[in-house]
């Protein structure tokens, strides 16, 4: 735990969803959790019960996954009192149109080089979801969007990682450094791409440094910030080391055929 003069948030990425589990980019198609992503969701809540961290406010995407996983830990916890905020920013990046799509097949039609491109580097972004893609229709008129949603201005046709965190860090800065700065204690349950940006802000990563960064789903993640919200304390995983190795393994694996 923090001292006096540092504070603790704790980050997680979603439990393991219906289409990580069929190695699709999903985006802003809202998947549900897998059952073995409700159970992450579920350990996750069970650990922290047992820990020192509690929470005064939580805050969430407007995706399904997202939203349930935070639901889920806070029951484990015991905290489900705590409020929470949820922002159409923290959506995971926008996957254009690769949604939908295979990552091995996507690998196979278009090759690894590209595909890695695509999916990690800084600022390529995947081509932009046309009208008539399968997924177009029920992303722009997810409800959920209706509650705090993009401007249809704002409404991205695709988002490389660059893309992602300029409309991710404007909420960091404008709502959750404030709270830091109160000392409340946060837990924030988002996205694989959307994470990667405050991880990259936090720890001043550079663009080419960023591309071997994989998050695991449903590991809970702490850093501790001094006073001018620098870490002393990095994405420390809370949790079995060999379970954390092997989840990251897991991310970075996507593309390869089993
Ligand atoms: O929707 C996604 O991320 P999420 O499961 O964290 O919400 C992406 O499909 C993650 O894919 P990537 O790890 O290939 O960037």
């Amino acid at each position: 735990m923090g001292d006096a003069d540092t504070v603790d948030i704790i980050m997680v990425r979603h439990g393991e969803s219906e289409w990580n589990l069929k190695n699709l980019f999903c985006g802003w198609f809202d998947a549900e959790l897998s059952e073995a992503g409700l159970k992450e969701a579920q350990s996750a809540g069970d650990y922290l019960k047992g820990s020192p961290y509690k929470f005064d406010i939580a805050y969430t995407s407007m995706l399904k996954r997202a939203q349930n996983t935070l639901a889920n830990i806070l029951e484990g916890s015991g905290q489900t009192n705590v409020p929470i905020i949820k922002t159409w920013r923290l959506n995971e990046r926008h996957y254009g149109a690769l949604t939908g799509l295979n990552k091995v097949e996507t690998v196979e039609k278009y090759g690894a080089d590209q595909v890695a491109i695509w999916r990690r580097s800084f600022d390529t972004p995947p081509p932009e979801m046309p009208e008539d893609h399968p997924y177009y229709d029920s992303i722009r008129n997810n409800p959920a969007l209706k509650e705090d949603g993009p401007t249809p201005e704002e409404f991205p046709k695709t988002e490389s990682l660059k893309l992602t965190i300029e409309r991710t860090l404007p909420f960091w800065n404008s709502v959750v450094v404030p709270k830091l700065k109160e000392k409340a204690r946060i837990l924030i349950v988002a996205h694989g791409n959307s994470l990667r940006g405050i991880v990259k802000h936090l720890d001043n990563i550079s663009d080419e440094d960023i591309t071997n960064l994989n998050l695991p789903t449903g590991i809970p993640f702490l850093y501790t910030l001094d006073a001018n919200l620098k870490p002393v304390v990095s994405m420390k995983f809370l949790g079995d080391p060999d379970v954390v190795a092997a989840a990251i393994e897991k991310v970075a694996n996507q593309t390869k055929k089993k």
